[in-house]
């Protein structure tokens, strides 16, 4: 039985004051969720959060990091820095980044895969733009993906991670896909990763939906056969509306 995960990504939102003052708000509102909790704030709060959140059911994770352990990568963050804070979940290749910062699926691979070597569990996020949707082109898209960003993983790694199906249409838009739609784009995940890497590492493997998650939208969500969770942006910036989503309601 897979637990269900719920994580906030912050995106570049919030000061490290701020930041402080959400996850103190944060902490009692969640204490009781039967999912796994995780928050994703920017780098400058990372240490202060993982503090804070001690003793507590939230986990921490980072938005992006670099594959290479250390060296002249100006501006970058590496899996060493961010094990050794407290750091357990990474969010790797998320729209945003391989729109905005050009990373394709080799660097995304790479980033995967040093995300493992270093004990940290990646986000991997994956979806179609919606041009890619109206030339019905979904399932390719994500299949090509898969393909490249998993590129040598094993089993046992791909059973670990968590994959964030997000289409890009329904990220900071308030368009969300319709609940079967996304749990139909999220079985076909589910089924690739059957077919290259076992039914082991399917059954267990957690795939969130992510894009315009709401406190209006996720029970329905939630009660789909394959959505494992959600990965939430806006909506996470607040205690109130970020802790009626982890606290959903099953029927
Ligand atoms: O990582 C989160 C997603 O990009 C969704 O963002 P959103 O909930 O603001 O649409």
């Amino acid at each position: 039985m897979r637990r269900p995960i719920i994580a906030g990504n912050w995106k570049m939102n919030k000061t490290a004051r701020e930041a402080a003052q959400l996850i103190i708000e944060l902490r009692d509102k969640v204490k009781d969720a039967k999912c796994e909790v995780v928050v994703c704030p920017p780098f400058t709060s990372l240490a202060q959060v993982i503090t804070l959140v001690e003793d507590t059911n939230i986990k921490v994770g980072a938005q992006n990091m670099y594959f290479e352990e250390n060296g002249a990568f100006t501006g970058e963050v590496s899996p060493i820095m961010l094990k050794e804070l407290g750091v357990e979940y990474v969010i790797l290749g998320h729209s945003e980044r391989r729109m905005i910062f050009k990373e394709d699926d080799e660097l995304i691979n790479k980033k995967v895969k040093a995300a493992f070597v270093h004990g940290l569990t990646p986000i991997l996020c994956v979806g179609e733009t919606l041009k890619e949707r109206e030339e019905n082109r979904t399932y390719e898209v994500i299949k090509e993906q898969l393909k490249e960003d998993l590129d040598g993983l094993d089993k046992a790694k791909v059973a670990k991670m968590v994959i964030a199906y997000e289409p890009v249409w329904a990220i900071g838009t308030g368009k969300t896909a319709t609940a079967e739609d996304a749990n139909d784009v999220i079985k076909f995940i589910r089924n690739y990763i059957r077919e290259n890497f076992g039914n082991d590492a399917a059954e267990e493997i957690r795939i969130q939906y992510g894009g315009s998650v709401k406190p209006s939208t996720i029970k329905e969500q939630m009660a789909q056969s394959d959505i494992d969770g959600a990965l939430v942006g806006g909506a996470s910036l607040n205690a109130t509306e970020f802790a009626a989503i982890v606290n959903y309601k099953e029927d």
